[in-house]
């Protein structure tokens, strides 16, 4: 069976990247960057006063006490357009652009001023709380690279460099089908051998959270004329993620449907626990992830696969999930050969430490256990028991 690792590496090559569009600054966020954003501009874009003061020639404050005249004031947007001369002044605030002549800024907590006389307390040396034009980022420079997802400081620093737009690839359409003729939707009347469908609401506010569009597509009763029914709803689809009849039940169907639409298989089956079921093909050249249906196996599927899938089409360079690390709060079993991904609670330690405590129970159908988590604890495929107080991988679920 395939390592989780080459697993994931064989869903990642090959993924190109949705096409860009331009899209407003203002609906930038959660995006990701198809070019380079350059500054239009020097930010600051002169020498600016980081207090509020009075603009000065430092050769003139080579001591205290000493007497300036006043001459007029600098106010943020409306800069002094004379020069300070020799035993000179201007008054100044946070931001306003220093005066022709001035190097220097005097606080005013530093200064007694009475009509145009104004008495310093302090020396001062040039450059003192000058900001220097474009010392944030110069005009021309790349301030945020192709590839970058757009957080709140990202669309922060291209406003500041003075754009209205930005030039983000297309979001990932992602159709997501669930299998099974035990499925009915949240709030149906629920017949004799029934289940809620959990998994797609829950797959697709994952994909949603990524960045991406979930398309969700009708479920596929397990009847092969359901599955051959999906060859039409593949249009606009950049991948498709199917759920549950992945295991040796059902999975002949399924497998056997999708390959006569013209699903090439890649891989079946991983060393993972849970999502050993996993399938990965190639549908008419679209990527299709098939994640089991044990609910707790398909979000981890979904968390190590299918996002990190939807990264890369949306042209991330790095694709998650991040790995942190803890301490173990209780002692764990060895381990066998599948990789395992334990549900665990986050604490902090006496002394601040991430303490990881895994749930004793880890069966893929308990979803509640899943919501009650923090973080899941990673276990290498034949490791050996490990104690409390050893260290531990993790991946933090508190983030989606
Ligand atoms: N003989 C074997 N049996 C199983 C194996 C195996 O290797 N040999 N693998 C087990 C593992 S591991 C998993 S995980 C499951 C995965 O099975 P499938 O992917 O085929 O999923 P289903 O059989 O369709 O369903 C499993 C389980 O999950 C429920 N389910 C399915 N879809 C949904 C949904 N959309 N929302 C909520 N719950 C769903 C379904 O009712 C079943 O209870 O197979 C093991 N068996
Ligand atoms: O992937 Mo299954 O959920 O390992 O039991």
């Amino acid at each position: 069976m395939l390592s989780v690792s080459e697993a994931r590496e064989r869903i990642l090559q090959g993924l190109r990247p949705t096409a860009p569009e331009v899209v407003s600054l203002s609906c930038g966020g959660g995006r990701v960057t198809a070019l380079p954003v350059m500054a239009r501009l020097d930010n600051p874009p002169a020498d600016v006063s980081s207090m509020d003061g009075y603009a000065v020639r430092a050769a003139d404050l080579s001591a205290t006490g000493v007497t300036l005249r006043l001459i007029g004031e600098s106010p943020a947007g409306h800069p002094f357009d004379g020069t300070v001369g020799a035993g000179e002044c201007v008054r100044i605030y946070t931001g306003s652009i220093v005066p022709d002549g001035a190097d220097a800024i005097v606080i005013q907590e530093n200064a007694t001023q009475h009509d145009d006389v104004v008495t310093t307390s302090q020396t001062a040396a040039a450059g003192l709380y000058v900001r220097r034009k474009g010392q944030d980022f110069a005009r021309g420079h790349e301030i945020i690279p192709a590839g970058r997802r757009l957080d709140a400081r990202a669309i922060g620093v291209a406003a500041a460099a003075n754009h209205p737009w930005v030039t983000v690839h297309r979001r990932p359409r992602v159709g997501i089908v669930a299998t099974g003729d035990e499925l009915c939707l949240p709030g149906d009347p629920i017949g004799p051998g029934m289940i809620a469908n959990s998994n797609t609401l829950m797959l697709a506010t994952l994909v949603r959270a990524a960045g991406a569009e979930p398309v969700m597509m009708p479920g596929a009763r397990d009847r092969m004329e359901d599955l051959l029914a999906l060859s039409h709803m593949l249009d606009g689809l950049d991948m498709l993620v199917t759920i549950g009849g992945a295991s040796v039940g059902r999975y002949d169907l399924v497998q056997e449907g999708l390959k006569r639409i013209g699903m090439e298989p890649d891989f079946w089956k991983i060393a993972m626990r849970p999502g050993k079921p996993l399938m990965h093909g190639r549908l008419n050249g679209m990527p299709l992830i098939g994640v089991p249906g044990n609910p707790v196996a398909a979000f981890v599927c979904g968390t190590l696969f299918v996002v990190p899938a939807l990264q890369r089409l949306a042209g991330e360079q790095d694709v998650g999930p991040e790995i942190d690390v803890a301490i173990l709060g209780e002692d764990v079993e060895a381990n066998d050969r599948r990789e395992s991904y334990l549900r665990a609670r986050l604490q902090r330690d006496s002394t601040g430490r991430l303490t990881a405590l895994p749930f004793s129970r880890q069966d893929s159908a308990m979803l509640h256990l899943l919501t009650e988590s923090q973080a899941l604890v990673i276990r290498d495929p034949l490791a050996p028991a490990a104690r409390k107080g050893d260290m531990c991988r993790i991946i933090r679920l508190n983030i989606r």
